[in-house]
């Protein structure tokens, strides 16, 4: 089976790495000539509890090197949400025959996509794990958690039968009959921890350490809760507070990537709850109030005050 990842980053290494380490020949397409060639120098490193490094080869190659009129069996998406639409839409021009996709996104980008797609085996995971990519060829796992995936369409089961021989090595694996809520329930989760971290400059524990931050944060789930519609509200509450914890020394994905300058996925996060809102007739302010926050800081301009 030929298994292709796109998105060399913090998550698409983890995963090409755990991927391998279980027996799977990959394909890792880099949007970079330079990571591609560390990547089949180096092969890919982790570092997992702070020091123990393990490492694998791998079969790295550029987006660009991809022959049209080719074919893939299973290709897994590991780039940024408001990534996944240019890389479809370049697979498009080339004429790529995907059997099976799955995407590994955060937000509800995608899902807007779904409808479009000609592929017949399609699936949504969501990573509960926290990854830092140190380098090229070197990432950190820093939380251990879980692979959460559903079927869109079932297809011939490709994911399917990878996913079942891919349990344990660190990466717990559950499947959930009902794909939007396993997207759901994680978009409630984002929606709460990312934005204020990454206002605040504060670690993920800090939201519940400090009773300020605890506040803050349930008046972002009321707003969520509302347009979303969810009825276990103490349940996903606990979860969500929870996730602060089991991630507590960790940075948000959308704090770091304010602090090194890339473009962050707010739109797909908050941005999306705030035009559902909107469809349902519904008044939000904290969430517009977080959107424009996290874009003014993406768009900041430097310079005196006066
Ligand atoms: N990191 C984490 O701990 C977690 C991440 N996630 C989710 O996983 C997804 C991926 O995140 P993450 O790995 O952190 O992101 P990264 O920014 O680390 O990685 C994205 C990768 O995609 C590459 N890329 C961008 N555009 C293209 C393109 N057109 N063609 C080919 N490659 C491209 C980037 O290239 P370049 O190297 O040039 O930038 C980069 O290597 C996100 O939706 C995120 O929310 C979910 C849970 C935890
Ligand atoms: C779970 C959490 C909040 C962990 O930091 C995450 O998914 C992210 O940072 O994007």
């Amino acid at each position: 089976m030929r298994i292709v990842i796109i998105g060399s980053g913090s998550i698409g290494m983890l995963v090409t790495f755990y991927l391998t380490k279980k027996g799977h020949r990959i394909s890792l397409l880099t949007n970079r000539q330079e990571q591609a060639r560390v990547l089949n120098e180096k092969g890919i490193h982790l570092i997992i509890h702070d020091n123990e490094r393990e490492s694998v080869k791998v079969s790295a190659d550029t987006f660009k090197d991809l022959q049209a009129n080719g074919s893939i069996d299973l290709l897994i998406l590991a780039v940024k949400s408001h990534q996944v639409k240019d890389v479809l839409a370049k697979l498009n021009q080339l004429h790529i025959n995907i059997r099976a996709i799955l995407f590994l996104q955060n937000g509800m980008a995608h899902t807007e996509l779904l409808s479009t797609l000609e592929i017949p085996e399609v699936a949504v995971a969501v990573v509960e794990h926290g990854a830092i990519r140190e380098n090229d060829f070197t990432v950190l796992h820093t939380g251990i958690g879980r692979l959460k995936w559903s079927y869109v369409c079932e297809g011939q089961g490709r994911i399917k039968d990878l996913l079942s021989k891919s349990t344990q090595l660190h990466f717990d694996i559950s499947y959930d009959m009902q794909w939007i809520n396993v997207l759901e329930q994680k978009l409630i989760v984002n929606a709460c921890v990312n934005p204020l971290t990454g206002l605040l400059d504060i670690k993920n524990g800090e939201l519940v350490k400090n009773d300020y931050c605890l506040s803050m944060m349930k008046m972002i789930f009321k707003e969520v809760m509302m347009i979303l519609n969810f009825k276990q509200e103490n349940d996903m509450w606990n979860h969500v507070k929870d996730v602060c914890l089991k991630t507590a020394e960790n940075y948000s994905s959308m704090l770091l990537d304010l602090k090194y300058n890339r473009k962050t996925e707010i739109d797909s996060i908050i941005g999306y709850l705030v035009r559902r809102a909107k469809e349902q007739n519904q008044e939000v302010t904290i969430l517009p109030f977080l959107l424009q926050g996290i874009l003014a800081k993406e768009t900041k301009v430097e310079g005196n005050v006066d």
